[in-house]
């Protein structure tokens, strides 16, 4: 289980993150949602300890993130970092290279299920080939916790709609997801979990089932309840 308790993160004396509590557990997709600007990218790179903290405390799997937690762990930002004059094929070699965690056989799959030719260059994939490319190189670690900033930000209707195949396939397997979104049509029946956040807080958490079952809601309606007030 990852544990976000408490955690304050400032940019100066800008507080962006103020006391956000959450959970997300292996198995469940969650998903941290909210405006441009409100912090869901810096929680991600606050789990992964890409960024300091100045409050609080995170836990994976109830211990605070180390080195060899990288293991177990992986951040899919929402471009690729690749150079952009290598191959797919290259960006996998680098990754079997760089990662002991890294799965040919999945990346392979990958591929297929997301039609990528590995002999593309990455400088002339299309935006929407480039996120599946990106997700790719995330996915075929063998970890089991994945962070997705915005995989569907800015790619057409079909790519997404792929990319949010890949969430009920056994590509995903048992694993941990968390996503940062600001629109969730497509998704939405995919999400275990949300936690919606605004102005640096998380103003509400819920699941999505308990949501739907007990009060009739879909998670846009709640976000409409939450944001227009
Ligand atoms: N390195 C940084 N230095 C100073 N301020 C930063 C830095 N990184 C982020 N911020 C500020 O922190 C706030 C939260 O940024 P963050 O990228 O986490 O938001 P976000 O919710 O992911 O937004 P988006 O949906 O646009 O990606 C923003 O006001 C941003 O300007």
């Amino acid at each position: 289980m990852i544990e976000v308790k408490k955690v304050v993160k400032k940019f100066g004396r800008k507080k962006v993150l103020d006391e956000i509590s959450f959970t997300a557990n292996k198995g469940e997709i969650t998903c941290l949602i909210g405006i441009n600007g409100v912090g869901k990218s810096t929680t991600l790179k606050a789990i992964m300890g890409l960024t300091p903290i100045q409050g609080g405390e995170i836990l994976i799997d109830e211990q605070k993130i180390q080195p060899s937690m990288y293991e177990k762990i992986t951040f899919i930002p929402d471009t690729l970092t690749m150079l952009p004059q290598m191959t797919v094929q290259d960006g996998m070699t680098f990754m079997s290279d760089f990662y002991t965690t890294w799965n040919q056989v999945r990346a392979n799959e990958l591929c297929q299920f997301f039609r990528l030719d590995p002999s593309s260059r990455l400088s002339e994939l299309s935006k929407g080939n480039a996120a599946k490319a990106n997700l790719m190189f995330g996915l075929a670690l063998d970890v089991d916790y994945i962070l997705m900033d915005e995989p569907f930000s800015g790619i057409d209707m079909f790519s997404r709609e792929q990319i949010a195949n890949v969430f009920t396939s056994h590509l995903i397997e048992d694993r941990g997801v968390i996503i940062t979104t600001h629109e969730i049509n497509d998704i939405e029946h995919l999400i275990d979990k949300v936690i919606l956040l605004d102005n640096g807080k998380v103003i509400r958490d819920f699941i999505t089932e308990d949501v739907r079952l007990e009060e009739g809601k879909s998670v846009t309606d709640v976000m409409r309840e939450v944001y227009q007030q």
